[in-house]
């Protein structure tokens, strides 16, 4: 059986700052803001907020672009206003983590700034310089072909000492040299820093991709016609990362008790991902595997494009998840959404708990301008593709990005239906989705039968409940076209959980040679299901029921 642990247990909310709640009417979400909801949090049940960055930053990303590791960022506040929050945080018996950003640093932070001053300044090895290549008509050329993730080159040319810099995503985000042992002291201390002041743990920002591969070869040509060619199979889950993490697991976190999870992109394998997360690797509690986030779309580094998908394949896939060598103890970060996605409800057509999603918030209109898209990876993927190199095959780049953009999870939370649905009483930094005025948090806390109802009452039912944690699991759909069903079981307790994810009505019978032997707790969504054995009814709108055996 497993071995229970808080994290294991616990409801982690995703707080996007910027979107989140403007306290001083700057039309920026800050951290004052954050605090005047904490009631909020701990009404739907949350356990543990997860504070994407807040740190000193130019914003070229959204924050995920850090200057100052030991700072918040004007805009959201001050240090005394996060020991306020965490104080607000733990009066409500819940915890605070932060987002570790250690991939990478912002080009305006002062060790790059040194580092980029001359070859010869001591840290200049803590970020990836190589002197420029030469192609045969002598033009200058990047050290190899690898695309940044937000396209172009991976590689900034840096004239004052004639040599290039690596940055996987923004010129603006060098990388960090892990295998320089002075960075992993830094950033061992920096996380110390925020440990020491009362953070509960960290999600860390693609801390796979923190050891590239030796030598830094070219990547294989897969797409001809491109400048760079995709190469997260030289940067991902490199040859030293294990080690890199068993260190910051020995020099950090093995003495505390923290919650980590980290995130780990372009990852098909997953014994690679059991490597991060099982107990006896001493690495990490969780990570964030894509394998859902890519569903819909027909490969790696192809997030844009939108690619049909079934019920079958999103099922295949939780299923996998949920018993995936279980019995070493291997644990899941079960999500569908976050500030990187388009909203769940658009894209799989279900809810999910995160940010403003447990309000069931959709994708904002595709009559919306690309002026309205402020996400730096929209912005490039249309300036780019814009030249009609349409790599979205049938009905060109405009369908992706309506479909896809992170703009669409980035959007203002809708608190009321007043004005900026209540999110300021400034200019909102990015344009409020218009259908506030019937989909907000205010109305939704009114009425039973409201996403926000639901999720309370989910939430409710899964604290009671510890076979919905860490019961065995069970696929029973038995390839159903509308149904998800699956049951869990722990010690004498049993659970049937039969979900549809279409609008028609389902039946699903019960087989009873599937050792079902009766359950004690039944849940159930949407439309009304038929259970031919013993002939119970249960309706739609009466969601989630507790039915005792
Ligand atoms: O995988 C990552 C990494 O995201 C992390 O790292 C990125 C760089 O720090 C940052 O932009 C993201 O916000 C942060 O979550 C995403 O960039 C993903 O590839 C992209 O969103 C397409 O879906
Ligand atoms: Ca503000």
């Amino acid at each position: 059986a497993d071995t229970r642990a808080w994290w294991k247990e616990a409801v982690v909310y995703q707080i996007y700052p910027v979107s989140f709640f403007d306290s001083n009417g700057d039309g920026i979400g800050d951290l004052n803001g954050i605090y005047a909801k904490l009631d909020y949090h701990k009404d739907l049940g949350v356990d543990v907020l997860w504070l994407s960055p807040i740190y000193r930053s130019p914003h070229a990303d959204m924050g995920y672009d850090i200057s100052d590791y030991r700072d918040i960022d004007p805009q959201y506040g001050t240090l005394a206003d996060w020991d306020n929050l965490l104080k607000g945080v733990y009066d409500r018996g819940m915890k605070l983590i932060m987002d570790l950003v250690v991939n990478h640093s912002s080009d305006e932070h002062e060790g790059f700034q040194q580092s980029r001053s001359s070859k010869d300044h001591p840290k200049r090895d803590w970020y990836i310089w190589r002197p420029p290549k030469y192609d045969a008509a002598g033009n200058r050329q990047p050290p190899n072909n690898w695309r940044s993730l937000f396209e172009g080159s991976s590689w900034q040319y840096d004239e004052k000492t004639g040599e290039y810099y690596l940055h996987l995503f923004l010129f603006k985000q060098p990388d960090l040299n892990w295998d320089n042992p002075d960075v992993r002291q830094a950033v061992w201390d920096l996380m110390k820093f925020w440990i020491d002041r009362g953070c509960d743990g960290f999600r860390m920002d693609v801390i796979n991709l923190i050891s590239k591969a030796e030598g830094l070869p070219d990547a294989p040509i897969t797409e001809p016609d491109q400048p760079f060619q995709p190469a997260t199979l030289l940067f991902a889950n490199g040859p030293r990362v294990h080690e890199y993490i068993k260190e910051m697991n020995k020099e950090v976190l093995s003495g505390h008790d923290l919650i980590t999870v980290g995130e780990t992109p372009f990852t098909r394998d997953a014994s690679e991902l059991a490597a991060y997360v099982l107990p006896h690797n001493q690495e990490l509690n969780m990570v964030f595997n894509f394998e859902l986030m890519d569903l819909d779309s027909p490969g790696l580094g192809k997030e844009y494009i939108y690619r049909e998908w079934k019920l079958s394949g999103f099922r295949d896939i939780i299923c996998q998840w949920q018993s995936y060598r279980r019995s070493e103890g291997f644990w899941n970060a079960t999500y569908v959404e976050n500030h990187d996605h388009a909203r769940a409800v658009s894209r799989f057509g279900i809810i999910q708990i995160n940010g403003a999603h447990q309000l069931g918030l959709k994708n904002f209109p595709r009559s919306w301008g690309i002026e309205e898209y402020k996400d730096v990876a929209s912005q490039n993927y249309w300036n780019n593709r814009a030249g009609g190199q349409s790599g979205c095959g049938h009905v060109g780049h405009s369908r992706c990005i309506v479909k896809k953009a992170r703009d669409h999870a980035r959007v203002p939370m809708q608190w009321e239906s007043t004005d900026q649905a209540g999110f300021t009483s400034g200019k909102p930094w990015m344009r409020v989705n218009e259908d506030y005025k019937d989909w907000n948090a205010t109305n939704q806390i009114k009425s039973e039968s409201s996403e926000l109802a639901f999720w309370k009452r989910a939430l409710r039912i899964r604290k009671a409940n510890n076979v919905l944690i860490y019961g065995d699991f069970v696929d029973i759909s038995a390839g159903h076209k509308q149904i998800f069903a699956y049951m869990r079981s722990l010690e004498k307790t049993t659970a049937l959980i039969i979900l549809n994810s279409s609008k028609e009505e389902a039946s699903f019978v019960l087989d009873e040679k599937q050792a079902w032997t009766g359950f004690n707790l039944a849940l159930c969504n949407e439309a009304s299901l038929r259970k031919t054995v013993s002939d119970v009814r249960l309706k739609a709108e009466d969601g989630p029921v507790l039915i005792k055996g």
